[in-house]
């Protein structure tokens, strides 16, 4: 089987010129077959503040009403994803920006309303592998946004992470996929006053201690969840770390196994 790297980076890196700059370069230099999949919460949250519209997450989700699906489509699809994929064209690389919507990607249902109303945010149904092998084939590099679709032309609001995860978990089928996760630390922490205290290996039973001590909160916690799903639906790797774990200089860094 042929490899494929998902690559997820998220809001620190997106609001940091030169982090990412530094890690396009570094993107376009990767060898074999590639996906890029951006977040940007961080610029949605700047921007909606801008406009006056409040932000309020709930279990690290963003509860999306009409107001803020607006301001998320334009952030997330307009000014996040094309200055991406203008970069990576800087670097002679063919990228293709994309929502889950461009190509019927990826399909979701709006998230039933239970305890919470997260409004326009859409867990994903499927993933069509097949169209976005297309591109592959025909060389473009896809880069995909948090936003994905419900086939009855309402747009959804879909964390990154999950995208990645799902994106990865339906191209398994074609690829030996390996999932990226890049954020602005080493990788998950022992000690968060540490920045070197690296917990290298986690997996099922490893992951409850660590959540149990506290020492896994907040957004960790689903990006964890989403990197377990992955695995056990035939994602062949997974790690978190910095964007220099996408060179072999680095192995300071997080690999997640089951
Ligand atoms: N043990 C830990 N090690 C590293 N980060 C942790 C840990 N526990 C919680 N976190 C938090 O998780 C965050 C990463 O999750 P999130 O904000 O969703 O990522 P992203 O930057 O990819 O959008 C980190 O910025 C950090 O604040
Ligand atoms: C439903 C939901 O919460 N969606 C996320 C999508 C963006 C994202 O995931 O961005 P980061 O990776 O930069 O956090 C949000 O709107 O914040």
């Amino acid at each position: 089987m042929e490899k494929l790297s998902i690559i997820k980076i998220g809001g620190n890196i997106i609001e940091d010129e030169t982090s990412l700059h530094a890690f396009l370069k570094l993107f376009s230099n990767l060898e074999g077959n590639k996906i890029l999949v951006h977040g940007g919460g961080k610029r949605a949250t700047h921007v909606a503040s801008k406009l006056g519209i409040e932000s309020k997450m709930v279990n690290g989700r963003r509860i999306t009403n009409a107001e803020t699906l607006e301001v998320i489509t334009m952030v997330y699809g307009g000014l996040v994803n094309k200055n991406i994929v203008a970069k990576l064209q800087a670097l002679q690389i063919d990228a293709i920006g994309l929502t889950g919507a461009d190509i019927n990607s990826i399909q979701s249902e709006k998230r039933p309303v239970k305890e919470v109303d997260f409004g326009f945010v859409g867990d994903v149904k499927k993933v069509a592998s097949n169209a976005i092998d297309k591109l592959i084939k025909a060389n473009f590099t896809p880069v995909f946004c948090a936003i994905t679709h419900d086939g009855n032309g309402q747009l959804l609001n879909t964390n990154a992470d999950t995208i990645a995860s799902t994106i990865a978990v339906g191209m398994s089928k074609i690829y030996e996929t390996s999932i990226y996760y890049c954020f602005e630390l080493n990788g998950v922490l022992k000690d968060f006053n540490d920045k070197n205290s690296v917990v290298k290996y986690i997996n099922t039973n490893t992951y409850k201690e660590l959540l149990k001590d506290e020492i896994i909160t907040d957004g960790m916690i689903p990006k964890i969840d989403n990197c377990f799903d992955a695995l056990n639906n035939g994602v062949a790797r997974v790690h978190i770390g910095n964007t220099s774990m996408l060179t072999k200089e680095n192995d300071n860094f997080t690999t997640i196994t089951l």
